[in-house]
């Protein structure tokens, strides 16, 4: 049939005088369909779109449009971070980090705490009879900083120890990493468990957010601010004793661990970096495959188990006791302690005897207590900072959160 069609679209042409240009003697003259399909790669986003519109008509971006742009994590290039973390004290009781708040920057010492989900802070709001050498955030001398009407945080941690107060949003970066609107949990009033120690200026959650205080609604972690913006939604745990060792945002790096990372899946209820290590070893004794659930805490000092597990262990130590009158298991402090393993799959985490030989119960005393406590009156079993500190761990917040275990 072309070329009958051919041949009448070129008469038409003619009989209307047109003149016919050579170029038409190779045009097909006919019809085709194009049928859309779906790029079902794209996510329509509303603040992305309109502020695609300001940019094509030349119009100011709006703070509220740029800051809502920001956190979508869809425009912004994608990016990687390092923060240095240190132990603050001999005993590695917490690990702290460098936040810098607003603008211009107000530098804290924060505890990162994978076992809850609060960024609160030291500042200019806190009683002062309640601060004791910390660093404090004055959201007044921030340019950046905003109040959130109405909102207001109270934190009570499995020590009982407690903070409260009102929430600015404000710049937050750590490690190079910026959020640019990031809701800065401001303290009114802290217990005195942090009064006392005047090496953490607050804490900055890493748990998820069902985990967060804020009222009427729960803020996000800074994690969860910053993870469209990141090279890979992860951020590690590298903890060492008595030394610096560091936290990696949207990056694994591979130098700081040996073998193979080993994945486990991580349950998100009701909030922790929870998941099922596959058994323990202790000392030189085979191994135990057995089930054993807990959280990967960065914010507990020590290592919290089933007393199953925690009695078998210290049997091992001549002289150790669980003491009423401290609190927990106890042992000389000359005893040589047994290595701990934990299973994570099939990979084997090993927490040296010396991490376990945790510190003198008092300044000087021969008695010393124990890395490896029971968890019956917590509820439930904490991998703190003494098994933590064993081991290079991934802490993959993408839509399957799971944890990656290594070696080091
Ligand atoms: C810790 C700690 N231990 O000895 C010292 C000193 C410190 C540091 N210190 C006074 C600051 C601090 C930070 C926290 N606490 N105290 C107690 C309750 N915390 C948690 C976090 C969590 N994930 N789970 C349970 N409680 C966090």
């Amino acid at each position: 049939m072309a070329p009958l069609t051919h041949f009448l679209a070129a008469a038409t042409l003619a009989s209307l005088g047109a003149a016919m240009p050579t170029a038409l003697d190779n045009v097909k003259v006919g019809s085709t369909t194009l049928n859309q399909v779906r790029n079902t790669n794209y996510t329509f986003n509303g603040a992305v779109s309109v502020y695609k519109t300001y940019l094509k008509f030349g119009a100011a971006i709006p703070e509220h449009l740029q800051t809502a742009v920001d956190n979508t994590g869809l425009l912004s290039k994608r990016t990687s971070g390092s923060v240095a973390t240190s132990p603050i004290d001999s005993s590695d009781d917490a690990y702290s980090i460098p936040v810098s708040i607003g603008t211009p920057a107000q530098v804290l010492n924060l505890d990162l705490d994978t076992g809850s989900s609060d960024l609160w802070v030291f500042s200019s709001l806190t009683t002062a009879s309640e601060v004791n050498g910390q660093n404090i955030y004055t959201p007044s001398k921030s340019s950046t900083s905003k109040l959130v009407s109405g909102a207001t945080w109270k934190v009570k941690y499995g020590d009982e120890s407690t903070s409260s107060g009102v929430v600015y949003t404000d710049k937050v970066t750590v490690g190079g990493i910026t959020a640019s609107s990031q809701a800065v949990e401001v303290a009114k009033t802290v217990s005195a468990s942090f009064t006392s120690n005047s090496d953490i200026d607050g804490l900055i959650g890493m748990g998820f957010d069902s985990l967060n205080s804020a009222k009427p609604s729960a803020v996000p972690t800074f994690f969860d601010n910053i993870i469209g913006n990141l090279d890979s939604p992860v951020f590690t745990a590298d903890l060492k004793h008595n030394k610096a060792g560091s936290y990696d945002f949207g990056v694994i790096d591979s130098s700081k661990y040996t073998g193979s990372l080993t994945y486990v899946a991580v349950d998100t209820d009701p909030g922790y970096w929870k998941f099922t290590s596959s058994g323990y070893g202790i000392g030189s004794a085979a191994f135990k495959s057995t089930s054993v659930v807990g959280i990967a805490d960065t914010g507990t000092t020590l290592l919290y188990l089933d007393t199953a597990i925690v009695k078998a262990y210290y049997a091992t130590v001549s002289g150790a006791s669980n003491s009423a009158t401290y609190g927990g298991w106890v042992f000389k402090c000359s005893a040589t302690l047994p290595n701990f393993v934990f299973g994570v799959g099939s990979a084997k985490i090993t927490i040296p005897g010396s991490y376990i030989n945790y510190s003198p119960v008092t300044t000087g005393s021969s008695t010393c207590f124990g890395g490896l406590q029971d968890s019956t009156d917590i509820g439930i079993n904490i991998f703190g900072d003494v098994a933590l500190k064993a081991a290079f761990v991934v802490f993959d917040g993408s839509d399957t959160p799971r944890l990656g275990w290594a070696s080091k």
